[in-house]
């Protein structure tokens, strides 16, 4: 899963897709922590009533890029967010909780594999997609509320059995085209997707310039008004 760094050549934190086809970059992946952040400096702004109650923030240009992928949606369809920014303390409370849960499972791992674990479900803080106001954690919802999606969001890989993995192959055929669903419409405004996390969607961090090859990050860690 991990290979020790030579010197001046990133770690590489990889999984294999559960499809079996290529492999899952992890957030703790040197190269993402490698990528450059040429700051933009936008706002955060509160997400409106039509993604749900929840009035998460993001940066201004997620926000229209969300609103652009609503708008592709099936009729019927819409996204609900739950979360957008979040404070690097709570960051911090969801990978130390994390960890603590990876570590009853796996006793003896070092520090440097637990860091690789944990970021299957909770990124590490220097690179952290919600806390540079570039991610959400999003469902679809119809008139009923929102679908099942094959796991709750959330679901670590313990809890789910690897089923929160985007491409996992263990759900519904129902779950499945949602997915996909989800993923056409996100895709095609311009966001990426975490694949140890159906739910978990972003533009312009590092992340999303590693996937998308962009030569540098436009977020990095910004502070809610
Ligand atoms: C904890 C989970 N909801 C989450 O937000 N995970 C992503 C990978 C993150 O920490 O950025």
């Amino acid at each position: 899963m991990t290979s020790a760094p030579h010197a001046g050549t990133p770690r590489v934190a990889t999984l294999p897709a559960p499809d079996g086809d290529g492999e899952i970059v992890l957030l703790s992946d040197g190269r993402v922590s490698a990528i450059e952040v040429q700051e933009s400096g936008e706002p955060l702004v509160a997400l409106d009533a039509s993604f749900g109650p929840a009035g998460a923030l993001v940066r201004a240009e997620v926000a229209l890029r969300l609103q652009h992928a609503q708008e592709l949606l099936p009729d019927g369809l819409r996204l609900e967010v739950v979360e957008g920014h979040r404070h690097p303390a709570d960051q911090q409370r969801i990978i130390d909780t994390y960890a603590r849960e990876v570590l009853a499972e796996h006793p003896g791992v070092d520090a440097a594999e637990l860091e690789v674990l944990t970021s299957r479900f909770v990124s590490p803080i220097a690179v952290a997609p919600h806390v540079a106001g570039a991610a959400t954690d999003l469902t679809l919802a119809d008139e009923n509320g929102p679908l099942d999606m094959g796991t709750p969001i959330d679901a670590t890989p313990e809890q789910s059995g690897g089923r929160c993995y985007f491409g996992s192959p263990d759900i519904t055929p129902e779950a499945r085209a949602l997915r996909e669903v989800l993923a056409h419409a996100l895709g095609a405004a311009g966001l990426v997707n975490y694949p140890t996390e159906w739910w978990h969607w972003s533009y312009g961090d590092r992340y999303w310039a590693l996937v998308t090859g962009a030569p540098a990050a436009v977020y990095g860690p910004v502070a809610a008004p």
